[in-house]
This record gives structure tokens, C-alpha cells and sequence, in this order.
């Protein structure tokens, strides 16, 4: 892979644009996944503690050969974890699995809103950054509300905001909160888990450029700025999904898929979702 470009969190810490996602990645094909992926250029993981293959992550990072401030390494904060009681130890558990003295990137993985608990989890996410157990924190499927609700207590602003974005859901208005307040988007599930694979401008721009659909709509978020973290467990996939740098969207082809949006969630809504679902 050639030069990878980056996003600067803070002063001291920058973020590869291009991760590689680790949901549905089974626990015990994890390591050889991952290791596929750091084989490939990859240098920047996404995991959480909910997906339950920090430990395989961990193992392949070891195995790789690669040092440690080679590649970067993100993990989330389960619901049911939240809260000053329990997020510290929580990230001493993934802290523990993963096999690393800290974590570049430690996220809230749902705002789990009502209970007031996000604002004290944050506390203690900016305590384990003063020890330097984490480089950045962050949060993830906020919307423009959670945002600025954490914003009226924190004393750090979240480096990034990983939100579901996809050429047929892209959430603009979260998107332009998020960027407004310094917080970087990181898009999850870009590709649509394989559902905006089909559509019409992804697969003419794929054909006009000689690559596939997943590295059209690849190639379209990094264009867009934002960091993007394909998932595959798939060799050859895990290949050409980070082989995006050797070819550029036009203007045409970057709006023709901005155009696709239908407002259509694959994931829950933060806003109503049963938070009660994603405890563990
Ligand atoms: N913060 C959050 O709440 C969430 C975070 N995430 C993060 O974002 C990452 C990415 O999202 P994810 O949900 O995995 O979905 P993606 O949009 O990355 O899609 C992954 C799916 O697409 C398939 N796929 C991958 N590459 C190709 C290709 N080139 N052609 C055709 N199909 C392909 C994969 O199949 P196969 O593996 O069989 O190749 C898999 O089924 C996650 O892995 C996770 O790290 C995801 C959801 C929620
Ligand atoms: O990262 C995630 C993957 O999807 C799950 C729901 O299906 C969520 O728990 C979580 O946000």
C-alpha cells in the first residue's frame, strides 16, 4: 500500500483514515483475520469489547512483528459498563485482552441516554487519558443531542464520532454537528455491510475506474474526509478493500453517490434504540 493519509486528533495523536473493522469477525478466526488485515497494509484495528475478539486482536498484533506505535488501536465501552462504577475496570478487562500498556482510541459505544451515565463515564475516559492509558477518547452513534449534552460537562472534546454512514445513509446533519464541534466522523458500516454495493453510480464509477464497488464507495469516504473502517473476513477482499489509494472519484461521481442517500438506518436509532439490547 502506498503512503496512507491521516487525520490529526490532537497535537500528538493522528489517526490512519483507513481502519479495518472487526464486528461479526468470529472470536476464533480473529487473530488470523487480523493479521490478514496488518499483512495488508492495515495499520489501524477497530474492535470493542462487545464484539468479543479483543484477545485475537491483540494476539495478531503481536504476531505481526509490527511495533506497537505502528499500528492503531481502537476498543469501545460496552452499555452495560457504563457509569464511574464500572468503566474502569471494564477497560482494564480490554485493556487485559488486548495485550497492549494502552489504547490509542477508547470509545462510548452507545450513549445509552435517561440515566445520565455517559457524563460520568466520560469522566473517567478523561481520567485514563491524563494517565496515559489511552491516547484519545471518543464516542460513537452520538447524535447531534448527545453531543451537546456531553459538551456542557466535558473538559475534553471526543476526537472522533464513529456513526453509522453509507452511501444510502449518511446523516448529514450528525456529520456537520460532529465537525462543527472539532469531533473527527468515523463511518461505520461504509459499505452498508454489502447492501450499497449494487447501486447504480457505485458500480459505474467501479467500472470506469477498473476496481470493485466496495473500493468505489471506499475511496468516496476518504474523499469525503472521513475515517472508514471496512470489514472483511475475506482474503482477497481484505486485500482490495485497503488497495484505494492508486485511484481518484471525479467530482461527477463523488455527488452522484452523495445523491444516494434514502435515510434508510441499518443499525438502530440511538434515540429510541432499547438500550437494554446492547448491554453486553
Ligand atoms: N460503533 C458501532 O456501533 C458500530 C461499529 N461498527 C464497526 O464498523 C466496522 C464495519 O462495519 P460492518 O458492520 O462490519 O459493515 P461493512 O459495511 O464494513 O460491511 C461488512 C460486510 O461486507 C462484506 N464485504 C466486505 N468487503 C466486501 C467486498 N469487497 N465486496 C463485497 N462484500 C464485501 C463483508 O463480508 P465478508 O466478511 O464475508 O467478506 C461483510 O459481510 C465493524 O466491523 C465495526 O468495527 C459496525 C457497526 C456498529
Ligand atoms: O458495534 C456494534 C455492532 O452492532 C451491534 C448491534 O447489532 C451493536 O451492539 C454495536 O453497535
Amino acid at each position: 500500500m502506498t503512503s496512507q493519509p491521516t487525520i490529526t486528533l490532537s497535537p500528538d495523536v493522528t489517526i490512519p483514515q483507513l481502519g479495518f473493522g472487526t464486528f461479526q469477525v468470529d472470536e476464533k478466526e480473529t487473530q488470523r483475520v487480523v493479521e490478514a488485515a496488518l499483512e495488508a497494509g492495515y495499520r489501524h484495528i477497530d474492535t470493542a469489547a462487545g464484539y468479543y475478539n479483543e484477545a485475537g486482536v491483540g494476539a495478531a498484533l503481536r504476531a505481526s512483528g509490527l511495533a506497537r506505535d505502528e499500528v492503531f488501536l481502537t476498543t469501545k465501552l460496552r452499555n452495560g459498563d457504563q457509569g464511574r462504577e464500572r468503566a474502569r475496570a471494564a477497560f482494564e478487562n480490554s485493556r487485559e485482552a488486548l495485550g497492549v500498556d494502552a489504547v490509542d482510541l477508547y470509545l462510548i459505544h452507545w450513549p445509552v441516554p435517561g440515566k445520565g451515565l455517559a457524563g460520568q463515564t466520560w469522566e473517567v475516559f478523561e481520567e485514563l487519558q491524563g494517565e496515559g492509558a489511552v491516547r484519545a477518547i471518543g464516542v460513537s452513534n452520538f447524535l447531534p443531542d448527545h453531543l451537546a449534552e456531553l459538551l456542557r460537562s466535558a473538559s475534553v472534546t471526543p476526537a472522533v464520532n464513529q456513526i453509522e454512514v453509507h452511501p444510502s445513509f449518511q446523516q448529514p446533519q450528525t456529520q456537520r454537528a460532529s465537525r462543527e464541534a472539532g469531533v473527527a466522523v468515523e463511518a461505520y458500516a461504509p459499505i452498508g455491510q454489502g447492501a450499497d454495493l449494487e447501486l447504480a453510480p457505485v458500480t459505474e464509477a467501479a467500472q470506469a475506474h477498473g476496481v470493485s464497488p466496495a473500493q468505489v464507495v471506499i475511496r468516496w469516504h476518504l474523499q469525503e474526509g472521513r475515517i472508514v473502517i471496512p470489514k472483511s473476513a475475506t482474503p482477497e477482499r481484505i486485500v482490495s478493500n485497503a488497495d484505494v489509494f492508486g485511484f481518484e472519484l471525479d467530482e461527477a461521481q463523488m455527488s452522484a453517490i452523495s445523491g444516494l442517500d434514502t435515510d434508510e438506518r441499518m443499525f438502530p436509532d440511538p434515540q429510541t434504540a432499547e438500550f437494554t439490547q446492547f448491554r453486553s
